[in-house]
């Protein structure tokens, strides 16, 4: 058994993934600690798991003014000192990072005290804490065909992103029961990544009349203090009630892909990681200012791989019509399931808990073994 220190807070989508490794690597008989955030995200998704260890590392992004610069180094050094002493209490035998600010100090203190360190990302276009920490690490996980000119071919494996182990397709009565949704109705999920997109939930708010005289009913994500939830009723094409049903935060993601015949959301990796587990297509509109345009380049892949359409925020006055033509087609969407279903990394995954129990705890060689005797 090994014990593994995971820094993933900040975001849902660097601490979902972090959850599930932990699940993993317990499920494999090692023992974990995850290094979140104060963030509220980090206190509603690590709700759900009262099993984990958690504890809270000081830090805070990186904003470039020199306020901003100011928090950040004191934050960092204050995480630095906090890494160092945990590292010393806990004795991990490998620290891994997903990135973000909750990283960086954990990953130079076990550098500085000799624990192995990995690294995963999880978008197209890596962070600037993955590239800046490479170097300290003995392994880097990137997405599928990605490179970075700091991981030498040595230290890169090709990793998808683990998903907790929730996120699975359930039968879909018991994802729209949930939500108080008819299951028997086309449902569209609008989605905005873990902080909610004001620009989505306008137009899920202009759009909802619109679907429910299409006899389509919606389910928004609107994103924690965004709002306070509500259930609102329109006329469908018979006269019938149709609901759109929105609420702050979800912790039941598993139950709302599978409520859902169409997604549209953020391209985070996560969400995308999520779709692709249960099988869901979407209409990805990427944060347009997201750190060098990286959500852009994951929602063109999945676009590329045939999983569904991304739209500019800039176009999204056409997102309407893209979102219509897809709930009318059902053999396009089940065409964009198909190719889904050919996009799960789940084989990648195996050969990545391996390799960190392997860096953990390398494999001792008995002496007297074939191989050892060949070389010898
Ligand atoms: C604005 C920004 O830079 N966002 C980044 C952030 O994404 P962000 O945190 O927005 O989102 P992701 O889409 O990657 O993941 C969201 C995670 O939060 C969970 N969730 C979300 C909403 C909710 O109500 N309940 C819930 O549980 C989802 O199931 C998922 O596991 O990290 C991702 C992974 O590095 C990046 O790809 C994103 O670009």
């Amino acid at each position: 058994m090994s014990k593994f220190v995971i820094a993933c807070g900040g975001t849902g989508g660097h601490l979902a993934p972090g959850v599930a490794l932990a699940e993993r690597l317990r499920d494999r008989g090692h023992e974990t600690l995850l290094l979140i955030s104060e963030k509220q995200i980090d206190r509603q998704l690590t709700a759900k798991y009262p099993n984990f260890r958690f504890s809270r590392i000081p830090g805070a992004p990186l904003i470039m003014t020199p306020t901003g610069l100011l928090g950040f180094a004191l934050h960092q050094t204050r995480g630095l000192l906090f890494s160092i002493r945990l590292v010393r209490h806990e004795r991990p035998d490998m620290i891994v990072g997903f990135g973000g600010f909750t990283t960086a100090a954990i990953i130079v203190a076990g550098w500085m005290m000799r624990v192995p360190v990995a690294l995963h990302e999880a978008n197209r276009v890596p962070g600037r804490a993955v590239r800046a920490l490479a170097r300290f690490a003995r392994r880097v996980y990137l997405p599928r065909e990605v490179t970075l000119e700091e991981v030498n071919h040595e230290k890169l494996r090709h990793a998808g992103l683990p998903v907790r182990q929730e996120i699975m397709r359930l039968p879909r009565p018991d994802g729209a029961e949930h939500f108080g949704l008819d299951p028997n109705k086309i449902t569209v999920a609008v989605l905005g990544g873990s902080q909610g997109a004001r620009a989505l939930n306008t137009w899920a708010e202009k759009s909802a009349p619109l679907l429910a005289a299409n006899g389509v009913q919606m389910l928004v994500v609107t994103g924690p203090g965004k709002s306070e939830g509500r259930v609102d009723a329109f006329k469908g094409p018979n006269g019938e009630t149709i609901k759109s049903v929105s609420i702050p935060f979800c912790d039941r993601m598993a139950e709302l892909f599978s409520a859902s015949d169409l997604v549209v959301s953020r391209s985070g990796a996560g969400t995308i990681a999520e779709l692709v587990a249960c099988g869901v297509p979407a209409v990805l509109v990427p944060y347009p200012t997201a750190a060098d345009n990286h959500q852009a380049a994951n929602a063109a892949e999945f676009a590329h791989q045939g999983g569904g359409i991304m739209v500019e925020e800039s176009d999204i006055d056409q997102l309407q019509g893209v979102v219509e033509q897809l709930v009318a087609d059902e053999e396009r969407r089940s065409e964009l399931r198909a190719n889904i279903s050919r996009m799960n990394m789940a084989s990648t995954l195996d050969l990545m808990f391996e390799d960190m129990e392997n860096l953990a705890s390398p494999p001792r060689h008995d002496s007297s073994s074939p191989t050892q005797l060949a070389r010898s």
